[in-house]
């Protein structure tokens, strides 16, 4: 009785010791992949790489946690299993070493069948990953989209899109669960075969060479053996179904940077905003046309200018390469005379701040959301509430069930689009930027809200350099200097000019509400 409990004991910490092993190469893989896939390529993102985002959380959330069951059925077979082996061969090897050597040509043909049923099986399994991938990223496409689809009446649609996937995976799931169940049946099989065929043989051959007990033992010993080679098949099986799994999470870190760090990259430290753009051309890629064409601008320090012109200009792009998300073709970026890609790429990017057009808030506190730049440090929450006053977001911010504290949804969906707007100001207000960009929101709000989004970007701009790439004639009109950008060229434009001539074509192209 003692020796049960014993034995109870010994298989729970056996057990806690597997999981501990297994979860804990599980969390190192996620950590580690996920670190390189914030260092790969925006243009990894934006669809450049061929794969969606829903697939890249699949595979750092699910099949991470795979390979940990992969790694726990692994140790929790082969350590047994290995050890059952070793002491049946031990024993065959005791009663006859040239019986127990020719029995070992059983292993070369169990080999041939599983690796050829492991080959299968991870195929298979592969396909079958990548099922439930699309699954996970069509998901992650929807589920936001709710909106949309709910006012476009696309229920049905986006249920028979649903299901066709499901099916699919459904097909490729049931294929995999078939040719596990199979593998272990089929070497148990090939095994005693094999054995059976052995068995008459060395009974014919070993005639009068050994006696009759130490015969029984022998073939005991081989039939015994059946159990434990059973257990390593169950492990390549488990190694084979994992396999694809860890496959699509290292394909995951394996890229060339298109944005390098130079090893002796310097630390711009503090910053007036002077920016020249010298001679930059731009695509982005071999054979795509030029975005960007020898273009050349010098904006000085405290200086506001607007860039305006027809949708799929560049105006983005423009942006995109002042905070070296991309690299130019060729030509120069100077910010205060210094060559960025002589700057190490976290002090460039501190001192260029971005208020995009969608803008971007994290499930998480107001308070979280507006002291973003210091999230793992300590934000500081006097200049959080005075960030927010000067963006006009106090007053709503203080309605809020739970003030600064209060959690404001995926993507901030208790807010409304002017109020989003307003923390996404007060956010480049807290981060103090010498150098501002800013992408302008296309929706239009109401004339209350309008008024308080503008009053938080007047003061947002103040004393620095400003970028805006502007929707509004209002805004254009905030500018010191207007840019037309089009065809890849810089021109640029007196106010007078703007809504005047040939410009308003471009103008009005590009969204512009006048
Ligand atoms: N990641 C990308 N990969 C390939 N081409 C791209 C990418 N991003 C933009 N482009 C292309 O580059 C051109 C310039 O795009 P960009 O977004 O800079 O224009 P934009 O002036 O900001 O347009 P809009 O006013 O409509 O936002 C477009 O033809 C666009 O299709």
């Amino acid at each position: 009785m003692e020796i049960y409990y014993q034995g109870l004991v010994a298989t729970y910490w056996q057990q806690v010791f597997l999981w501990e092993a297994a979860l804990n190469s599980s969390y190192k893989i996620r950590v580690y992949v996920f670190e390189r896939v914030l260092k790969r390529n925006l243009s990894f993102f934006e669809g450049g790489g061929g794969v969606l985002t829903g697939d890249v959380a699949y595979r750092i959330t699910a099949e991470a946690s795979d390979i940990a069951d992969t790694v726990y059925a692994l140790l929790n077979t082969i350590v047994p299993s290995g050890l059952q082996l070793a002491a049946m061969a031990t024993q065959m090897m005791k009663v006859s070493p040239i019986l127990s050597l020719v029995s070992a040509l059983v292993i070369p043909c169990i080999c041939i069948v599983i690796g050829y049923l492991g080959h299968r099986l991870s195929k298979i399994s592969k396909k079958a990953h990548l099922t439930v991938a699309k699954l996970s990223a069509y998901l992650n496409e929807v589920l936001p989209s709710m909106l949309f689809i709910k006012a476009s009446n696309a229920e049905q649609c986006e249920s028979a899109r649903f299901q066709k996937l499901a099916q699919a995976d459904l097909v490729e799931q049931l294929k995999k669960k078939r040719i596990k169940a199979f593998i272990p049946q089929i070497v148990q099989g090939v095994y005693i075969g094999t054995l059976l065929i052995f068995c008459v043989g060395l009974v014919v051959v070993s005639r009068g060479a050994i006696d009759g007990a130490s015969m029984l033992s022998f073939v005991t010993s081989l039939f015994l053996l059946i159990e434990p080679i059973q257990g390593v098949g169950k492990a390549y099986n488990e190694l084979k179904q994992g396999e694809p799994a860890i496959e699509r999470l290292f394909d995951l870190t394996k890229f060339s940077s298109q944005v390098i760090e130079k090893p002796d990259a310097i630390d711009l430290g503090s910053v007036t905003g002077d920016v020249k753009f010298c001679n930059v051309s731009f695509k982005y890629g071999e054979n795509m046309p030029l975005v960007l064409d020898a273009l050349n601008l010098h904006i000085k320090p405290g200086e506001t200018v607007a860039l305006v012109g027809p949708s799929g200009g560049g105006k983005t792009t423009f942006l995109k390469l002042l905070l070296r998300l991309y690299e130019p073709l060729c030509g120069s970026i100077l910010i205060d005379d210094q060559n960025s890609r002589s700057c190490t790429l976290e002090s460039l990017r501190r001192h260029v701040g971005l208020v995009s057009q969608d803008t971007t808030l994290f499930s998480g506190t107001v308070s979280e959301n507006i002291g973003y730049r210091d999230f793992l440090g300590k934000i500081d929450m006097k200049k959080v509430e005075h960030a927010a006053k000067t963006a006009n977001a106090h007053e709503f911010i203080r309605n809020l069930p739970a003030g600064y504290e209060t959690n404001i949804g995926q993507r901030g969906s208790i807010f409304s689009g002017g109020q989003k707007q307003r923390l996404a100001i007060a956010r480049a207000i807290y981060q103090d930027s010498s150098i501002l960009l800013l992408d302008e929101a296309t929706s239009a709000l109401d004339s209350k809200s309008e008024l308080l989004v503008r009053q938080a970007l007047e003061r947002l701009m103040e004393n620095r350099t400003v970028l805006v790439i502007a929707h509004r004639l209002e805004t254009v009109l905030m500018a010191d200097r207007i840019l037309l950008l089009e065809n890849g060229k810089l021109e640029e434009v007196s106010r007078t000019s703007l809504v005047s001539n040939s410009n308003y074509d471009s103008l009005m192209a590009s969204g512009m509400v006048i």
